[in-house]
């Protein structure tokens, strides 16, 4: 893990309760799925009225990783593949999860998806992650 990095810090932009900015997502295990809600606030928006593109990836990104971590991964992102398939309202809640697809080695392909309130895929992404470690 590079220096600076410790997940005792609980701060990470998109999981860490203790950063400021951060969304402090909370995810949980559902069957072989990491799931996420979580309500866009105005300040998430990019386009008037719709939750920015990358604030999306990001869910989706952090729903891979935490998807690895939670197995005892330290995996970083080497590939992030985007399909934004419909908008996002701000004030909306939608549901991130994220899956394993394959693992080839140190390469992980995980898949993951952004349901909109009415259940809907908002955006649907790929990941490639490389590991680098293992936590305790
Ligand atoms: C508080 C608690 C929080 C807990 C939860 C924490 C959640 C945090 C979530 C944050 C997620 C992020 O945004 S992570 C941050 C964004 N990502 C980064 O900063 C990573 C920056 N890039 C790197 O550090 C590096 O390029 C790596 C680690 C990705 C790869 O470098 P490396 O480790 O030297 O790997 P390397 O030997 O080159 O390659 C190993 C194998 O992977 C393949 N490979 C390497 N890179 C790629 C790639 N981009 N796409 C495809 N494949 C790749 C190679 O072909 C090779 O396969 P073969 O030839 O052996 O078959």
């Amino acid at each position: 893990m590079p220096k600076g990095l410790s997940p005792e810090d609980n701060w990470c932009f998109a999981c860490g309760p203790a950063n400021p900015i951060g969304l402090k997502l909370s995810f949980y295990e559902e069957g072989e799925k990491v799931k996420a809600r979580f309500r866009v606030k105005p300040e998430h928006q990019g386009w008037p009225g719709l939750v920015h593109g990358g604030l999306l990836a990001t869910l989706c990104d952090e729903a891979m990783a935490q998807w690895l971590w939670r197995r005892g991964f330290v995996a970083f992102t080497g590939e992030l593949k985007v399909r934004f398939r419909r908008g996002v309202a701000v004030g909306e809640e939608v549901l991130v999860e994220a899956w394993l697809k394959e693992r080839k080695g140190p390469l992980f392909l995980l898949a993951a998806q952004v349901l909109n309130a009415a259940g809907l895929p908002a955006v649907t992404a790929e990941g490639k992650f490389i590991l680098k470690g293992h936590n305790p």
